[in-house]
């Protein structure tokens, strides 16, 4: 099995003592859409900045696409991971959206016309055609998440990690975004997204890691988010669809649905049977 990212016993406290990641194992596959949940303060941030060596491990060790995340891997590694942080005020800060698209890859003394290149795909792949004169400071919140994302791009990563991608997107940009990152998997690239939101995390990742309190809770498909003691020790709730499913056990059903067509489906048959 190739992986996309190894992490064995990952410890790591803050400058003011604070323990984050409390021994992390951890492996993920090449290509994969991985989901990190967790409730507020579990590790998740502080693990996602380990990934493109914002932080170095202080305890153990993390590789990417095979690399040992140190201080002389530096510049490999974050050619290989692009990381678009949860507030995009933390990374969009040049004065067009196209000079900020165009910074990272300028920054790797790409040939002019190469970052030409990059900067229209990126744009396009986040739907931000047009604006490229604009200043990201006029945007909305959503279009400035996405000129974020269109940096990232721009730098091709084999492995896109997003903190909280959703927060504060309205229903049509989140699912959006979702189009998105599938996009950008089917070339291949391995998502890695930390979230809170139970429901994306169910019907969109392969693989979902939660943690809790600087360690990893559980690993595995989607489905384990309908388990009982992964959610009580985890401290998340449900997926709609699990919490509405359990509520009516005689509708049957081998599997758990994991979307809401496979769920109509299940409720069609059953009706279908009533009425015959
Ligand atoms: N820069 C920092 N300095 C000190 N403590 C920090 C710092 N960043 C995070 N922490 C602490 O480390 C722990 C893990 O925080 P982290 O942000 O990684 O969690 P998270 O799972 O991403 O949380 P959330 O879901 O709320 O974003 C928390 O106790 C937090 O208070």
């Amino acid at each position: 099995m190739d992986y996309a990212v190894e992490i064995e016993d990952l410890a790591f406290s803050h400058k003011d003592g604070t323990r984050a990641l409390k021994g992390i194992n951890l492996r993920i596959k090449k290509g994969s859409k991985t989901a990190i949940l967790g409730p507020n303060g579990a590790g998740k941030s502080t693990l996602l900045l380990h990934l493109n060596g914002i932080y170095l491990p202080q305890h153990g060790r993390v590789r990417v696409m095979g690399l040992e995340v140190n201080r002389e891997n530096e510049k490999k590694i974050r050619q290989t991971v692009g990381l678009v942080f949860q507030d995009p005020d933390d990374q969009v800060f040049c004065t067009t959206v196209w000079e900020d698209v165009a910074f990272g890859p300028m920054n790797f003394n790409l040939p002019e016309d190469e970052v030409q290149r990059r900067v229209k795909q990126a744009l396009r792949a986040v739907r931000l055609e047009g604006l490229e004169q604009k200043m990201p400071f006029h945007l909305s919140y959503g279009q400035r998440k996405r000129v974020a994302i269109a940096g990232v791009l721009a730098l091709r990563p084999e492995i896109l990690v997003l903190d909280e991608p959703h927060a504060f997107l309205d229903p049509s940009s989140k699912s959006e975004l979702m189009k998105i990152m599938d996009g950008i998997n089917s070339e291949g690239r391995t998502i890695i997204v930390a979230t809170h939101d139970v429901d994306f995390a169910y019907e969109w990742a392969d693989d979902v890691v939660i943690i809790k309190d600087g360690r990893v809770l559980a690993q595995g498909g989607p489905d384990i988010l309908s388990e009982d003691k992964v959610i009580n020790e985890s401290e998340l709730e449900y997926p709609v669809l699990v919490k509405l499913f359990r509520k009516v056990p005689e509708i049957g059903y081998d599997k758990m649905p994991q979307f809401v067509d496979e769920a109509a489906e299940l409720i069609r048959q059953k009706l279908n049977q009533v009425k015959n």
